[in-house]
């Protein structure tokens, strides 16, 4: 397979992510390659289960170091250590939803926050007297951030009575609680009926607007091509395509790999009313090209759920 050149973005580069090739023993699940995004862009990264969209996005957020390949942001190359990556710029969601999930949905965000205080982690864990200051500070910057996400009036509720697609909005609260200029989202609205991922475009478009820009990994096209201005296509480790929604849906090679079907002739997902209903791609299931290995947890992993169920309530995992 040949892997398809990057196209630079006519706007300032914010992520550069040159040759980025990750192995894990035998195994090849990131093979060189290139991205851009560009600020103010939105920027789809698409492929089969086992394509390696999320060891990619591992790669750029320091919790794995890439086998070979540089990734920068604005220019600097990025730190491998996740939260100096986080205070560079670089935000992030996760697959499976990790919020504390016995703290309130305030608390949540301003945790998000300990990389723009000079309290750490931990100090924001144990709300120690100098993070209850730093907190004050942070509070109005947070209750700005829960009405954005529409979440104010829930600020004192805990994160884990929220709603599904209410968690995964606090989620991107959290992550934009640092302040971030490039936002990562892993499967935004995996999991969500077609209200909430309405719900979740506009917040997309929303974050845009604030000039953020926005890479994200996603199995419904709808969402894919509806919002973003760039998608890239990985199909067993490598890009195999990358180009506007129009090139990518038309690609013969995308549809045989992964589409199957032009997007246009797919139904709209039927879980209006089911929410409890396993998340499904919007797209008819294709197999993949070659299936790979069940993936494995990501290294932060600590809750065990698979990756796109829709968890009850109260299933919210303990740790970011
Ligand atoms: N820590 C790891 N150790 C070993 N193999 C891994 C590890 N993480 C991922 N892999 C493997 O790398 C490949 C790519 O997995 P990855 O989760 O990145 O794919 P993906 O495109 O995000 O899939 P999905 O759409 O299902 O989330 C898979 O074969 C997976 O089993």
């Amino acid at each position: 397979m040949t892997t398809a050149p990057s196209l630079a973005p006519a706007t300032d580069t914010v992520l550069k992510a040159d040759g980025v090739t990750m192995r894990f023993g035998g195994l090849t699940a990131v093979r060189g390659v290139d991205l851009t995004v560009g600020a103010g862009e939105i920027v789809g990264l698409i492929g089969p289960n086992g394509a390696g969209k999320t060891t990619f996005f591992n790669c750029l957020t320091g919790l794995y170091v890439p086998t070979e390949g540089t990734v920068s942001y604005r220019g600097t190359r990025l730190s491998r250590k996740p939260h100096l990556v986080t205070q560079a710029g670089v935000a992030r969601t996760f697959q499976n939803i990790r919020l504390f999930a016995n703290m309130t949905v305030l608390e949540n965000v301003l945790v998000g926050r300990h990389t723009r205080t000079k309290e750490g982690l931990w100090s924001a864990l144990l709300r120690s007297p100098g993070f209850k200051k730093a907190e004050r500070t942070s509070e109005e910057r947070a209750m700005e951030l829960l009405e954005f996400t529409g979440l104010a009036h829930k600020r004192d509720h805990l994160a884990r009575n929220l709603p599904y697609g209410e968690q995964r909005k606090l989620e991107i609260a959290r992550a934009l609680a640092s302040e971030p200029g490039l936002l990562l989202l892993d499967e935004p609205t995996a999991g969500m009926n077609p209200q909430e991922t309405r719900a979740t475009q506009d917040l997309v478009l929303a974050i845009r607007a604030q000039g953020i820009a926005v890479l994200v990994i996603e199995h419904d096209m709808r969402f894919i091509f509806n919002m973003c201005d760039r998608v890239a296509v990985l199909v067993q480790g490598q890009k195999l395509v990358e180009g506007t929604a129009e090139v990518v849906q038309a690609d013969e090679r995308v549809i045989a790999a992964y589409l199957g079907t032009p997007v246009e002739d797919v139904a709209p997902p039927d879980r209006a009313t089911d929410t409890a209903a396993a998340p499904e791609p919007a797209t008819p299931e294709t197999p993949d090209p070659a299936p790979a290995p069940a993936p494995a947890a990501e290294p932060d992993a600590a809750d065990g759920t698979a990756p796109t169920d829709r968890p009850a309530q109260g299933q919210t995992g303990d740790t970011p």
